[in-house]
Order: C-alpha cells, then sequence, then structure tokens
C-alpha cells in the first residue's frame, strides 16, 4: 500500500518549520544616460544601476501585504530622478539612494545598490575633441556597490573586463610534475588576463573622491601589471593588490579574478617554420583562473558586504 498524506498532513510538511530567509528586493539593471549640457560642450554619465531593498519585508513574503513593499518601479523613477542632479561618481549616486530609501521609508534598513559605468570618449574631428560626439571607450566597465547595514554604509569599487597582454617578462616553473604532467617550463611566454577587481573601503569613507582614486587604482594596475618579470600570474596578482593598497590608504582590501589567458606557440615546423614565440594559438577556454583578495593585517573581515556586491547574474 503507498503512504497517502491528508491535506493537513502535506500543510504541516510544506511549512513547518519553514521561515523566511534573508531577502532583498528592487530594480536590476536600470540604464540610465545623464547629459550635462550647461554649455556647448556636453558631458555624458552612462551607468546600470541595480537597487534592492532589505528591512520588514516578511508581511509581503507570508502574507500579500504590500504595504512595505516600495515599488520596484519607484525605486527605478527614484534612479532617474536622482540622475537630473547629475551622477558624480557612481558611489556618490548610490550612496544618495542608500541614504534616500532607508530614512524615506521607517521599515526598509539597509539594501545593496549596484552600478556598472561605461566610459565615452569624445570623437576628435579634424583634430578638435567634438562637443556632443562620443566613442565608447572599450578599455573596461566600471563597478560599484554600497552597501547599506542601518547607519552603516559599505562601498566597494572595481572595474572588469580590463584585457591586458604582455608579449614576454613572464614564465612559469618549478611547479610539481607528475605522471599527468605535460606542461613545459618556460621563462619566456605571453601572459595575458582580463582583470575583474573590487576594492573594499575602509569603514566610514564615504566622500573621498572616488572618481580620482578609480583613476589613480587603473593606472596602479596597468602600471604593476607592466612592471617586473612575472613568475605566475599569481605573483603578479598580488604585486597589483599589494601597489593599490601602499597607494590608497582608503582602501582596506582588494579582491582579483584573473583568467590565465593561454597564448600556445604553433607549431610551425610540418610548414618547414620555425616559430621562435612569433606565432600564437590565443585559445579562450578552457583557461587557468587565478582568485585571490590582498589585505592589511589585522583587517576585520567582510564576508557580508562582500556577499551583498556580488550580483547573483
Ligand atoms: O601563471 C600561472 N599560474 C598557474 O597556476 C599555472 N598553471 C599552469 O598550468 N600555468 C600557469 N601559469
Amino acid at each position: 500500500m503507498t503512504d497517502v498524506l491528508t491535506t493537513a498532513q502535506i500543510t504541516e510538511t510544506t511549512t513547518g518549520g519553514i521561515v523566511l530567509g534573508p531577502n532583498q528586493y528592487g530594480k536590476a539593471e536600470v540604464r540610465v544616460v545623464k547629459v550635462t549640457r550647461d554649455t556647448d560642450r556636453h558631458e555624458i554619465e552612462d551607468l546600470n544601476v541595480t537597487s534592492q531593498l532589505r528591512g520588514d519585508l516578511e508581511g509581503a513574503h507570508l502574507a500579500g501585504d504590500n504595504a512595505h513593499v516600495v515599488p520596484t518601479d519607484t525605486q527605478k523613477n527614484t534612479v532617474y530622478a536622482f540622475a537630473r542632479d547629475g551622477v558624480g561618481s557612481p558611489e556618490a549616486f548610490l550612496l544618495r539612494l542608500a541614504n534616500h530609501f532607508t530614512s524615506e521609508f521607517a521599515w526598509i534598513t539597509g539594501g545593496r545598490w549596484l552600478a556598472e559605468s561605461y566610459a565615452w570618449e569624445r570623437i576628435v574631428l579634424e583634430g578638435d575633441e567634438h562637443d556632443h560626439a562620443f566613442v565608447r571607450t572599450g578599455q573596461e566597465v566600471r563597478t560599484a556597490g554600497v552597501v547599506a547595514d542601518g547607519d552603516a554604509r559599505h562601498i566597494v569599487s572595481g572595474l572588469k573586463d580590463l584585457k591586458v597582454l604582455k608579449t614576454t617578462a613572464s614564465g612559469f616553473e618549478g611547479y610539481p610534475k607528475d605522471r599527468y604532467t605535460t606542461l613545459q617550463e618556460t621563462n619566456d611566454r605571453i601572459l595575458a588576463t582580463s582583470v575583474a577587481t573590487q576594492w573594499r573601503y575602509l569603514p566610514g569613507i564615504v566622500d573621498a573622491d572616488f572618481n580620482a582614486i578609480y583613476a589613480d587604482v587603473k593606472r596602479i594596475l596597468l602600471e604593476e601589471f607592466s612592471r617586473r618579470y612575472s613568475a605566475a600570474l599569481q605573483t603578479t596578482l598580488f604585486d597589483m593588490g599589494k601597489a593599490v593598497l601602499e597607494a590608497h590608504p582608503e582602501i582596506g582590501e582588494i579582491r582579483f579574478s584573473m583568467p590565465n589567458s593561454h597564448h600556445f606557440v604553433v607549431d610551425l615546423s610540418p610548414f618547414g617554420l620555425d616559430n621562435p614565440n612569433e606565432v600564437f594559438y590565443a585559445a579562450d577556454r578552457p583557461y587557468g583562473l587565478i582568485e585571490a583578495t590582498v589585505t592589511r593585517e589585522g583587517l576585520a573581515p567582510a564576508p557580508e558586504v562582500w556577499a551583498s556586491v556580488v550580483p547573483f547574474v
């Protein structure tokens, strides 16, 4: 005989001991472009903003009561309305949103706000920078995140898709070998990666010049990538992070996720040709994936902040 549960038993089974866990909700990927046109020389700020609120939201999840649910549509509208005053920096813009939602609605006690921002540069026409025609710069996407928890504000900035390559001054030697090892040691290879990094500002840093720091961190990352011989991408990653922390006391720690984009020397001998590290096959997969945090001794870790600034998608 099969066991058949009564409706009452099913209800008890599916709700007994089951409670609402951490939750957040809002509007994702609000694309907002702000043109500043006070003069004929226009400026452009181009963002993709996500706003998600946290707080007393049990009613919506457990009882169908929307009294505390500030609509995601309202959150989107707020992004556009605030953009009317200009963005300034993505970090400042997100802080403004965080402060607004947590002060406007008593039951909203925190949340997370994320932004990607895309840089445009002026098209040069007959030697002159154009006033209102732009071309998207392809180098990287800037990222920012603000996490609000009560009165606390945590700011994480970053970038992704920053592709860098050097044609020599990189190698990989001295690694352990077993019966599955086929990799040849080398002290002259291409090192290529796509830098994704995020740095967390120390608690209390909320009014720094985030645009200037961003530009300087990017400069440091590029300089350290190129500065010296790389014994491994891991070494280069640490050098990059260390230099950022040395130059910027306002930053507590910095994380990296960097693929090792392998470039394989093509065997041209079937064609009677040599190949002294000149012709490569750029493989897109698989790739090594090198990830690490560079931090300050004694700094309190902030796993909940990091978890909040990693988007679900
Ligand atoms: O810089 C590198 N780090 C590694 O961990 C690794 N592993 C590998 O096969 N090649 C490389 N290169």
